[in-house]
């Protein structure tokens, strides 16, 4: 199989390219590489002799490929994609961006919660496999045997989402961020008889100085956090907010029967791990013990850690987590309102699972089929 790649050197490009060669997965097709700012330019060091660098706007050159994988961003989707179509291209196109998610002839990716739906798409002959959002998707790699029982009435979840998910620039502002404050009082903190009151006002002035680095996020992270994420929409709710509902029961198949999922979509200083604070709402009382096996069943990753502060502290935050696979779920309990209410907490790396890994496998369902 001939697969194209666009994005390959952008943040989630690049994790996608360290997780294929990590997998193998260059030795099972022909990759060609393409860029928008290099074309006859050197590509990526993947183990094996490439061409150079192809025109990712020369749709003669795309249309060579049986599979394009894109990490480009949505401006290039919006603009290639359709033209790709109209010229008769009908190979399978592999996307991280959101433009096409929402398409009745696009399947959203996330195969160990949907492999059943993308196998039905392929077999309808579905050629548009594109990557969820990365709160959604981790949500449900840990959530997934609650949904494979059809168990859960509804879901709330409220977000603690990482500076990677808003782009590099942004993960770089959050460290110059951290450095501004750290330098403002550097002073006073290396006076141990500093008064602790001084600084913090002096923290506090510093945030919220005009030469506070905000270029990219538009208001201090760090030592704070930013309660609003993606676009505003009519309904009250943020763009990130609404993808939870829509995304989640495009992804289970149940566009027609859509479980009610909502929340608050926050923005915390984490580098690359998001992590979410969900309220279950089960359509029936299940032992807890029960819902551990069932939710530790669902998938290779997911990984239920008990409700103790000495397991949480270790293996339930975006330090344990980031650079991994894991999805560790854990916080699980009962809650006040009644035995039907679960609380739970998860992480997830959301370069990996909320982006690039449900790419690499679906690749690997086409090269299967
Ligand atoms: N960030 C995230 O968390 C998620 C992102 N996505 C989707 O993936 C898309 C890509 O996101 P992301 O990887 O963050 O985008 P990046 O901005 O990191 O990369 C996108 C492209 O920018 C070009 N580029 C320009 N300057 C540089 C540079 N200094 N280093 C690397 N690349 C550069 C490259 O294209 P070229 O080589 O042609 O010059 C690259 O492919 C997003 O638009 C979004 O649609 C999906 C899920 C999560
Ligand atoms: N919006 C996500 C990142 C992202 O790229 O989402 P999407 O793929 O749905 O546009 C975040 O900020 O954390």
């Amino acid at each position: 199989m001939r697969v194209g790649f666009v994005g390959w050197r952008g943040m989630v490009g690049s994790v996608l390219m360290e997780r294929m060669v990590a997998e193998n997965d260059f030795a099972l097709i022909e990759p060609i590489f393409f860029t928008t700012s290099n074309v006859g330019g050197t590509g990526p060091a993947i183990g094996k002799d490439i061409p150079t660098l192809k025109d990712a706007n020369s749709i003669d050159d795309l249309k060579a490929m049986d599979a394009i994988i894109s990490c480009q961003g949505g401006d290039y989707t919006n603009a290639i994609f359709p033209s790709l179509r109209a010229a008769g291209w009908d190979g399978y196109w592999i996307d991280a961006a959101s433009s096409l998610r929402m398409k009745d002839d696009a399947i959203i990716v996330l195969d160990p919660v949907n492999l059943g739906v993308i196998k039905d798409g392929l077999s309808k002959g579905v050629k548009n496999f594109i990557g969820g959002n990365c709160t959604v998707s981790l949500m449900l790699m840990a959530l997934g045997g609650l949904y494979r029982e059809g168990l859960v009435d509804w879901v709330s979840s409220m977000t603690y989402q990482a500076a990677s998910g808003a782009g590099a620039q942004n993960m770089r502002e959050l460290i110059s961020q951290m450095g501004s404050i750290h330098a403002s009082v550097k002073p006073l903190l290396d006076n141990p008889a500093s008064a602790i009151l001084d600084i913090d006002r002096q923290v506090a002035a510093s945030m919220r100085s005009d030469a506070f680095p905000t270029d990219n996020f538009g208001a201090p992270l760090a030592g704070s956090l930013l309660p609003y994420i993606d676009k505003q929409l009519d309904s009250g709710q943020s763009k990130e907010e609404w993808k939870g509902q829509a995304e989640t029961n495009k992804i289970l198949g149940r566009s027609a029967n859509p479980l009610a999922v909502d929340g608050l979509c926050v923005r915390i200083g984490a580098m690359r791990c998001h992590s979410q604070a969900l309220t279950i709402k089960l359509n029936r009382d299940v032992p807890l013990a029960d819902i551990e096996q069932i939710l530790a069943s669902a998938n290779d990753w997911v990984k239920v850690v008990p409700n103790s502060r000495e397991a949480s502290l270790k293996e339930l935050t975006p330090t344990a987590v980031t650079g991994t696979l894991s999805v560790p779920v854990g916080r699980l309990r009962k809650m006040n309102m009644g035995p039907e209410y679960l609380s739970a907490f998860t992480v997830g790396d959301q370069l990996l699972w909320g982006a690039a890994e449900p790419l690499r496998r679906m690749l690997r369902v086409l090269l299967d089929k």
